[in-house]
């Protein structure tokens, strides 16, 4: 078997020469430049060499040159098989070097098979003796290798500083990207602040320094007063202007070292460092701080030539050897803030943990809620509105929430808080559900048949788009005489839109349900509207009936709503009736109906219907004793 020496410096040429030759017979061993082949040539002469040209350590041409040259190896064949000397002179060059064949990589693999077995058949075909050669014929070789050497480095140099400068470029166009990148992950876009990611590495790292030092620092939450209504009268670029301006007088606020950041919207946040190690102190420096921003928020502002004036509530947390993560700061500050709106704005607040426990309460409260509605833990208790002859005329439903552990909770711990998550929604429809299921079975018997059952409505229910097919779909599903469902509406709910209220309340009022005016006294009860709602019933608030038989004042406003009721046709009834006295003043008064605990607490359907049967019977018997 012939043995072959492969030269070339890449190993996928080396592993493609390997793989085509011993696939042909052949025996290959591998150099990686002309000293290496020539170490292993002179060691074990191959029957034929296989060189590339360009390559480190020595060249193909310097191979082939000491090859020739040497007398052991000139007669052995040498194919130049080169990518990068493609030129003519390259291969006279190489020929003229003693060189038996000159191929062009790439090469098909049968056409290189063919010339490389027409060259090792051949044997040395023009091997130059470089003994024979006249010395000048060798040193125009030698002329012509090095003038071509010469060239191909100056080619090589200067695509090698083409190359270099558009890496350069590259280099730079990357880095200026990166810090695009970097600048848009760490920055607001409008005013070029820091924004929540930066604010929080940085908050991080005055914490640590706090915690070394023990200074104390301060954060400070800071959102503008009514922007939203800025922006929404006057447009997002007006509102822009506005923040741009609000965060370039905030920096004049700060010292060197301290942060200022925006979280989004209206919502600033400083980062006071090194304050004093006493925590009043820090305390009163961060007021002053806060007094200075909130100066500066106040002064005009000329946004597009518009003159406006801005305000703005500050929250302040201290802080002092990482006691508190960054999230707990923020939220702290957060609160501070909340607590500044709440006491009128354009002021600032220290954190207060009694605020925050009250937060979390509310939180809490909100979770067990959601909870009890899919565990059905509400039920109905119903209180009885009856007439001075004790008969009963109807009943208020009146919700109450059966909790797993802290017992009977009444409507006023949750329903505010129903109201202002929207879990009134599905509670409403809990309660008008079970109201209307409770009509229905209590119109079978005649003792119940005719009560009126008064549910309570609140404004979130009432001004749903769904409200009024509801009640219809409820009403004829349960199929309850309509007359037995009785709305209370309130004052402020009628008079949040009192337009939508009366279309709202025509359309089941055509159906036949009632509707009464519930806490009727304590709003800006208004003639020109009561006059136009569809109501059956005024229901005259129980902080007037608590009072009216001691204060003068409430027993005429209880006088004038029982008149005015009367005067226009409209039932009216007494909510809290407790005593006798009110009873008598009431029934004195024209005022025919009462609820109260005079006559029966809240109970539940069974209690209720046990009450009813023994004032019936009460009754009953009373007639017959008086017969
Ligand atoms: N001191 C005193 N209080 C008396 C007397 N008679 C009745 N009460 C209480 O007065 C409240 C009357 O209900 P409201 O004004 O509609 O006021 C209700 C109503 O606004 C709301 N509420 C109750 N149930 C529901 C409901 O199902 N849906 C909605 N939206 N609100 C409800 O919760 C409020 C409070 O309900 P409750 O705690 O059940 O309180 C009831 C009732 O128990 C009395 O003689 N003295």
């Amino acid at each position: 078997m012939k043995h072959i020496l492969i030269v070339d410096d890449k190993e996928e040429n080396l592993y493609y020469l390997q793989a085509l030759l011993t696939g042909n017979g052949y025996i290959v061993e591998l150099a990686r430049h002309g000293a290496e082949a020539l170490v292993k040539a002179r060691q074990n002469p191959p029957q034929l060499i296989v060189s590339d040209l360009l390559m480190p350590v020595m060249d193909g041409y310097t191979l082939l040159r000491h090859w020739k040259s040497d007398a052991k190896l000139k007669k052995i064949p040498f194919i130049v098989y080169t990518a990068t000397y493609t030129e003519p002179e390259d291969e006279k060059l190489a020929l003229s070097l003693g060189a038996d064949a000159f191929i062009l990589k790439p090469c098909e693999p049968e056409d290189f098979i063919a010339r490389f077995v027409e060259v090792l058949a051949k044997g040395v075909v023009a091997t130059p003796d470089s003994t024979s050669e006249t010395n000048n014929d060798h040193s125009d070789t030698l002329k012509d290798y090095s003038v071509i050497l010469i060239r191909k480095l100056e080619e090589k140099t200067l695509q090698l500083e083409e190359a270099n400068q558009f890496l350069q470029q590259d280099i730079a166009r990357r880095k200026e990207a990166e810090d695009k990148i970097q600048h848009l992950a760490y920055y607001d876009l409008l005013t070029n602040l820091p924004n929540r990611l930066l604010l929080i590495d940085r908050l991080q790292h005055t914490l640590a320094m706090s915690a070394r030092h023990h200074n104390h620092g301060a954060l400070l939450f800071i959102d503008l007063d009514h922007f939203k209504t800025l922006n929404d009268t006057k447009g997002h670029s007006v509102g822009d202007l506005l923040l741009v301006e609000v965060a370039k007088r905030l920096q004049t606020c700060m010292r060197e070292g301290d942060t200022l950041a925006r979280l989004g919207g209206d919502e600033f946040v400083v980062i006071l460092q090194d304050l004093s190690e006493d925590s009043s102190q820090a305390a009163v420096q961060a007021e002053t701080v806060c007094a200075k921003i909130i100066s500066a928020i106040n002064l005009p502002y000329y946004l597009d030539s518009y003159l406006y004036h801005s305000s703005t509530s500050v929250g302040v947390c201290l802080f002092r050897n990482q006691e508190f993560t960054v999230d707990e700061l923020l939220k702290r500050a957060d609160i501070a803030m909340y607590q500044a709106k709440n006491a009128g704005r354009n002021t600032q607040r220290f954190y207060d943990p009694t605020m925050q426990a009250a937060l979390e309460a509310r939180a809490a409260l909100e979770t067990d809620l959601r909870l009890a509605i899919k565990k059905n833990q509400f039920r109905l208790y119903y209180q009885m509105q009856v007439d001075h002859s004790g008969n009963v005329h109807g009943a208020e439903a009146l919700i109450r929430w059966q909790h797993p552990q802290k017992g009977l909770v009444p409507p006023l711990q949750f329903i505010p808080l129903t109201e202002e998550t929207g879990l009134i929604i599905p509670i409403g429809h809990w309660v008008m559900e079970t109201a209307c299921a409770q009509i229905k079975r209590w119109e079978s018997d005649p003792a119940t048949r005719d009560l009126q059952v008064a549910v309570n409505v609140s404004a979130c229910q009432f001004h749903d788009s769904s409200f009024v097919e509801r009640v219809i779909e409820m009403l004829s599903r349960h199929k309850i005489k309509p007359g037995n469902l009785k709305l209370e509406l309130t004052e402020s709910l009628v008079l949040d839109n009192v337009e939508e209220a009366i279309m709202k309340m025509q359309a089941l009022k055509s159906y036949g349900v009632l509707f009464s005016m519930d806490d009727f006294g304590t709003g800006f009860s208004s003639l020109s509207y009561l006059t136009k709602l569809p109501l059956d019933q005024l229901k005259i608030d129980q902080s007037f009936i608590r009072n009216m038989c001691m204060n003068n004042r409430d027993a005429v406003v209880v006088q004038t709503i029982i008149g005015m009721a009367n005067n226009l046709g409209i039932e009216v009834i007494a909510e809290g009736v407790e005593s006798e006295t009110q009873r008598e003043f009431l029934e004195q008064n024209k005022c025919n109906l009462c609820q109260g605990y005079l006559f029966s607490q809240p109970l539940p359907v069974d209690a209720f219907e046990n009450k009813l049967r023994q004032m019936h019977t009460y009754q009953l018997s009373t007639l017959i004793g008086r017969e």
